[in-house]
């Protein structure tokens, strides 16, 4: 879907894209970095509004330095900030969008009444823009990227300003816009727990510099870290050595140090699960040693962790 080799982008004082390369395929993925990390640089550049410095990159085979209008045929785009005209109404504003992608007025009212519903707008599709809530304008922002049916969507921040149940619905909807119509999705945030749960794949840049592309299931894994903590027993006056002892000798990677846990109930051991047979293998040592299991759940690194990893692989390798 998606192919950029060495790709930069130096304005004169920032370089925004150092070098990318990457490989993107069908689904849905995700393109996480901190504010200024490079995201609506990408973006542009991907749909030929922007020329690269160095470098080059394909949408759906074409080059975007030569094909960006025929990119822009056959690829949708929510930008990241409000431009809705306010004075007009949804509907108004989407069949326009319809009509500006080349399709005819009838099929241009059909699709847009279709997408509209689809992202979730009734009849206030009718209602001028303006009055509009947040999550309503990034429902329209989405249904005018949908319209001209793409191969792909480019999605810039969509659950920018939205709480937290318009981020999920708003989540949702843009993982139905895969599942239901088979268009691909690239979408940015700066927050990698939400892409979590809605890609396939995760593409993490920091800097314009390419931190870490991965399938959504090898970066869980691998950023998942568990909590377990247990009760003391007669036979264990501190269960929670106990418990390190027999992981470390069955061959789990144990954090080191401990957190506290809640005043008598023992400490929280932190370690790396590699998969279901690590629940299953803490579950039955804490059985067999006859400790009492207070929890065990899943922490997830957060985003500012995956950047300190690097800067510290960065730091060792130089
Ligand atoms: N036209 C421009 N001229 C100069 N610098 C720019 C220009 N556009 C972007 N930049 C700089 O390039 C860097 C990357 O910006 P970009 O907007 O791509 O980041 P982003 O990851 O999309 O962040 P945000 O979510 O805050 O928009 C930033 O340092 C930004 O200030």
């Amino acid at each position: 879907m998606i192919a950029t080799e060495s790709l930069s982008k130096r304005f004169p004082r920032v370089t925004a894209l150092d070098r990318l390369s990457l490989d993107i395929g069908p689904g849905v993925t995700g393109l996480v970095g901190a504010n200024g990390a490079g995201k609506s640089t990408m973006i542009k550049i991907l749909l030929g509004l922007s020329p690269a410095t160095e470098g080059r990159a394909e949408v759906l085979g074409l080059d975007v330095a030569t094909s960006g209008a025929q990119i822009r045929e056959r690829v949708g785009y929510m930008p990241e900030h409000d431009c809705l005209p306010p004075d007009v109404s949804a509907t108004e504003f989407v069949v326009h969008m319809a009509r500006m992608s080349g399709l005819p007025p009838t099929a241009a009212r059909e699709r847009t009444a279709d997408t509209l519903r689809h992202v979730g707008l009734y009849e206030e599709r009718y209602r001028p823009m303006g009055g509009y809530s947040t999550g309503m304008k990034q429902r329209v922002k989405l249904a005018q990227a949908l319209v001209h049916d793409p191969q792909l969507v480019l999605l810039d921040e969509p659950t920018n300003g939205l709480d937290p149940v318009g981020r999920d619905d708003m989540l949702g909807l843009i993982r139905r816009v895969w599942t239901d119509f088979g268009i691909s999705v690239l979408v940015t945030s700066h927050l990698l727990g939400e892409l979590e749960r809605t890609c396939d794949h995760v593409v993490v840049i920091d800097g314009g510099r390419l931190l870490r592309s991965s399938s959504t299931s090898d970066f869980t894994r691998s950023t998942t870290t568990l909590a377990v903590e247990v009760t003391d027993s007669d036979a264990h006056p501190d269960g929670t050595e106990a418990l390190r002892a027999a992981l470390t000798a069955a061959g789990v990677t144990l954090h080191a140090g401990v957190e506290d846990g809640l005043p008598g109930a023992g400490h929280i051991l932190l370690l790396e699960a590699s998969g279901e047979e690590t629940y299953d293998l803490v579950r039955d040592t804490v059985a067999g040693l006859g400790l009492g299991l207070v929890r065990m759940e899943q922490r997830r690194h957060h985003i500012a962790e995956v950047f300190k990893a690097a800067d510290q692989q960065e730091v060792t390798a130089r």
